[in-house]
């Protein structure tokens, strides 16, 4: 068979209820489609004035006004920008698809300065309007001097009437849509008004709603615009004060509280990027779900959390992002794969690590203070992406016991001589308080890790930093508390090993004899660092058999100069105090166990027991 080439036809008819369906999984888009159109012909004109094409008093009073007559069952949307001529109106509404804003830009491209303040792209946003209409009218009158007034009407299927139209008589563009019956609801004030609050309030023309039933009384009130046309986003950084950047997020994220800090992004090259990025403060760990970053593409809002374009981790904080060079009407999984959408989220991570960088370099006292508040975002972000960590890891902090915060580095330069490359971190401070006052006693330094994610950020940084081991402030510190020059009495340690062994068992895997420095505490307990890791392990898959057992390795840490231990040293060998004996070695293990957690139900019933005996045996002496 010969080659045969062709091109694919498309019905019309076919292809229009596709559109008036799918064209935008939310009907409510199309307010935002036609106020965005409204917006893009009164930047045409305005632009066609600046550079003499077109003949606009200078004091013209630019807006777009939003109809709601119930009587009428319509809802209108009047713009004084650049009007159609019936030449026009043929070419961009007739051919679905076919985009007037495109051909404008690519007209007077060369002419403009900046290229980005035009909306429309796709040549589609227009017949958003007939998901909610049974017809859609359009008046409009060019800018052209001598133009005709237009009307074009269609009943939503391929065809349309075009003729005079006889209610315009100024300049701008009439679009009047007659709601379907099932699309009452655009027929409601408050309903309208939330939707162009949602996707208008920061588009850079003056928007007006009217209710045409509204009582006579509340016409003579102040209209104001619903919006705000320069939102701070928009202007140079250097010219916005503290207050008004504390005063936008309380505005837009509806909070009463400050934020911490923020970072102003503004980029034109290599692409178009503006917005404000707000650290919040965090009151507890669990509300950074609650983050919220606002997408706009030229000052329209287009979706919040959009994490294609903004890295996951990012969007635990809350701000505004505009980037005109989106193309974001199109579907997100096009997004993931576009090549500007990584610049842009590889751009805003940069930003953020650049903004951490200079506050704890430069402000290193309110970094500091800042710390306890963003230290869970920090971390999720180097989690979630290793070019962040890359960016941020020498401004990471850690709070010590001491109330110091530290880089890892200082840190470790600090302890190099106790114990090199070991950081030694507190998970809970209450429940390890004992080994807190034993570090304090040694004057040693351990750091703070009690987030709900620092487990996985630990082991990242063991990975990160091949050699450095963390361990808890529990674990095998047998090396770091021997002390240098103490003469050690082998014998007495070994008997006193063997008496414990003896008497208390299997209850621990290691025993080894210490000189505290506190002569208080008659033992402590250490669990081994990877011991507790596996059993932690292990808890995480609670029910499945990992075919092997983790049980924690627990070392008794026995104080030689610890008065009761000499007394117990001392009575070893007399047979008739031997239960005495058993009592109290007991009694000095579950002291210990208790002050390192909580003891298990058979463990807690042995101790009272034992407990009972005890004041039972003081009360008979
Ligand atoms: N209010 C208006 N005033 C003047 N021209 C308009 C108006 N509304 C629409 N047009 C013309 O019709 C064209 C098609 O509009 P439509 O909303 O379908 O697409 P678009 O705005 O170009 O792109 P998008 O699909 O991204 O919104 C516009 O480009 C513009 O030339």
């Amino acid at each position: 068979m010969a080659i045969e080439k062709g091109s694919i036809s498309i019905h019309t008819e076919n292809i229009f209820p596709i559109i008036k369906k799918w064209l935008y999984s939310d009907k409510d888009i199309f307010i935002r489609e036609l106020i965005s159109n409204g917006c893009d012909a009164v930047n045409k004109v305005k632009r066609l004035a600046s550079l003499g094409e077109a003949k606009i008093p200078n004091d013209e009073k630019y807006k777009i006004t939003v109809s709601i007559d119930k009587g009428q069952g319509t809802l209108s949307f009047r713009d004084n920008g650049i009007g159609m001529t019936e030449e026009e109106v043929k070419k961009y509404i007739n051919q679905v698809a076919f985009s007037g804003a495109e051909d404008f830009f690519n007209k007077y491209k060369d002419k403009m300065e900046e290229s980005s303040d035009i909306i429309g792209h796709f040549g589609l946003g227009f017949y958003s309007a007939f998901m909610v209409s049974k017809k859609v009218q359009i008046d409009t009158l060019s800018h052209i001097e001598g133009a005709e007034p237009v009307r074009w009407i269609s009943e939503g299927g391929t065809e349309y009437e075009i003729s005079n139209s006889d209610t315009i008589t100024q300049r701008g563009t009439l679009i009047t849509l007659f709601l379907d019956d099932d699309s009452q609801e655009f027929l409601d004030e408050y309903n309208v008004r939330s939707i162009i609050n949602k996707y208008c309030s920061f588009l850079p023309v003056e928007i007006y709603l009217e209710n045409k039933e509204e009582n006579e009384d509340s016409k003579d009130d102040e209209v104001l615009p619903l919006n705000d046309t320069k939102p701070l986003w928009t202007k140079a950084p250097k010219d916005c004060t503290d207050e008004e950047y504390k005063e936008f997020y309380k505005k837009v994220f509806n909070v009463f509280d400050e934020p911490l800090f923020w970072i102003h992004l503004n980029v034109d090259y290599p692409f178009n990027l503006k917005g404000i990025l707000y650290f919040p403060k965090l009151k507890n760990e669990f509300e950074l779900v609650e983050g919220k970053v606002k997408l706009y593409n030229n000052q329209v809002f287009v979706a919040d959390n959009i994490k294609e374009v903004i890295p996951e981790f990012l969007l635990l904080l809350k701000g505004v992002i505009d980037c005109p060079d989106l193309p974001l009407n199109v579907s997100r999984s096009f997004l993931q794969n576009d090549k500007d959408v990584s610049k842009i989220s590889k751009h805003i991570v940069k930003k953020v690590a650049d903004k951490l960088k200079s506050l704890c370099k430069n402000e290193r006292e309110e970094y500091t203070k800042f710390w306890d508040d963003i230290e869970v975002f920090i971390k999720y972000g180097c989690l979630k992406d290793e070019g962040f960590y890359d960016k941020i890891k020498d401004f990471i902090l850690f709070k010590t016991i001491n109330d110091e915060y530290l880089t890892l580095d200082d840190y470790l330069e600090k302890c190099k001589d106790k114990h090199e490359n070991k950081v030694f971190y507190v998970s809970d401070e209450k429940q390890q308080s004992q080994y807190i006052k034993l570090f304090k006693e040694y004057n040693l330094d351990a750091v703070i890790l009690k987030t709900s994610i620092d487990n996985h950020f630990i082991s990242m940084l063991e990975y990160k930093n091949q050699g450095v081991n963390f361990n808890r402030i529990d674990s095998d510190l047998s090396d770091v508390l021997k002390e240098d020059g103490v003469e050690e009495n082998k014998e007495e340690i070994e008997k006193i090993e063997e008496l414990f062994k003896s008497e208390i068992g299997e209850r621990v895997e290691k025993y080894s004899v210490q000189s505290l420095k506190n002569e208080q505490t008659p033992a402590i307990i250490l669990v081994s660092e990877h011991s507790r890791r596996m059993a932690e392990m292990k808890s995480q898959f609670a029910g499945m058999d990992l075919g092997m057992e983790f049980n924690e390795e627990k070392t008794l840490v026995i104080n030689d100069k610890n008065p009761i231990i000499q007394k117990i040293l001392s009575m070893k060998d007399d047979e008739s105090k031997k239960d005495k004996l058993s009592l109290i070695c007991n009694q000095v293990v579950d002291l210990a166990l208790l002050s390192n957690k909580e003891l298990s139900s058979e463990e807690l019933d042995l101790f009272i027991k034992r407990s009972n005996e005890l004041m039972n045996m003081i009360i008979s002496v």
